[in-house]
């Protein structure tokens, strides 16, 4: 008997029944326990499996969005045992979450890991752009140059641009990998343009609307669930600060800064500072104008906030990882960088895994 999951699964399903209100736990408890001795793992109901996402969402410590922990649309895939139809259900996700632009949270559950059998998605995001390396330089993302060469190793043929969707990469068990183009029409994308400055356009950057992380685990009561893809709507700074900003990204300061007649040779005239809040000014007023879900940081921040007073209101404290929960703009400027928090790593949780491509 795996006594180790047991005591995981008894933790799980009687946080559950509590949190709830919900009677006869004890006899859920037996079950669960017959199942583990019978066949060495057990089944999630749809209830558990729901409230185990959500609060794996809500034990989060490194996400500012969890305020809306309880919005969370929870698709129930355990029983797909295909490739094909495991991009079909994909396919759906991405449809029911972009939504037009009025995005909603939403996760995929496809079957958990048994005796060393699993499905895993290879992608680190469902929608992310391919990266060239040439001669020259990175062309596209330099964060996904690896993963790039792989798909391309796996008969891939990318465009070459800077802003190529890359495939989608199943695998299940040790079957071989198979690969899937998500169709363009599928994929939302804003293009970048600024308020003020006319000439931003001229830049000819977008960005994907959905960010769809594609390469955590779900552990829920002793559980794995090695592909459950999920996605909320992007904070701003994470496309203008961090995305097209950083040097081993798009590295765009310079760009923008030139652009904008400012002295790039002298660190103190915050030539970084002044570009990089028109690109995010840029990146915010897109999206809004697209109609597209998008969250500045304060909003985010004073969201946060909610969130920790809530968590107050039901006898919990919030946890966090403060040195994520900041934002990489003006970070003083919210209450996050004035407050503390315990890193403790709670389940039901989302957790790092490997490589899938070992
Ligand atoms: C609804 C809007 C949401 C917003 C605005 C939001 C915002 C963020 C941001 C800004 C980060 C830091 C990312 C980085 O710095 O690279 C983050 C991290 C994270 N978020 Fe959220 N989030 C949202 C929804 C969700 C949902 C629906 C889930 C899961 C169900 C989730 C789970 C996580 C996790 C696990 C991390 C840490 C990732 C890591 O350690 O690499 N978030 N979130
Ligand atoms: N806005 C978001 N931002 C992120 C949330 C989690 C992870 C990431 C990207 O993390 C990468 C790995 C470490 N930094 C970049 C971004 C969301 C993605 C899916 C749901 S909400």
């Amino acid at each position: 008997m795996n006594t180790e999951l047991y005591q995981e699964a008894e933790s799980f399903i009687r946080q559950f029944y509590q949190e709830k209100g919900l009677s006869d736990v004890e006899s859920r408890l037996n079950d669960v326990r017959a199942a583990i001795e019978d066949s060495g793992t057990y089944h999630h109901t749809y209830e558990e499996l729901v409230y185990g996402a959500k609060v794996a969402w809500r034990n989060s410590n490194r996400c500012i969005g969890r305020l809306f922990w309880e919005n969370l649309n929870v698709f129930d895939y355990r029983q797909l045992d295909e490739e094909e139809a495991i991009f079909q259900a994909l396919l759906k996700h991405i449809d029911f979450a972009t939504n037009g632009g009025r995005i909603r949270s939403t996760i995929s559950i496809f079957r958990p890991k048994l005796n060393e059998k699993e499905v895993r998605i290879w992608n680190h995001q469902l929608v992310r752009y391919a990266g060239y390396e040439t001669d020259d330089g990175v062309i596209g993302d330099p964060a996904s140059v690896e993963f790039t060469k792989m798909c391309e190793a796996l008969g891939w043929q990318g465009a070459g641009g800077s802003f190529d969707v890359l495939p989608l990469v199943i695998q299940i068990d040790d079957r071989a990998p198979k690969l899937f183009e998500i169709p363009s029409e599928k994929v939302l994308e804003v293009p970048l343009r600024h308020p003020e400055f006319d000439w931003f356009r001229d830049l000819e950057l977008k960005w994907y609307a959905v960010p769809f992380i594609s390469d955590m685990r779900l552990e829920i009561g002793g559980i794995e669930y090695t592909a459950a893809p999920f996605n909320g709507w992007y904070m701003g700074t994470e496309i203008g600060a961090r995305n097209l900003a950083d040097d081993f990204r798009y590295d765009l300061l310079p760009t923008v800064a030139k652009a904008m007649g400012l002295d790039t040779k002298r660190s103190a005239s915050l030539w970084k500072d002044r570009a990089l809040l028109e690109l995010n000014q840029a990146v915010l007023h897109s999206y809004r104008e697209d109609q597209v879900s998008i969250v500045d940081h304060h909003t985010a921040a004073e969201q946060f906030r909610l969130f920790e007073k809530k968590e107050n209101n039901q006898n919990r404290q919030a946890t966090g990882d403060w040195t994520w929960l900041i934002p990489p703009v003006s970070p003083a400027a919210t209450h996050v960088f004035h407050s503390s928090y315990e890193d403790r790593m709670d389940s039901p949780n989302y957790f790092y895994q490997n490589e899938a491509y070992k």
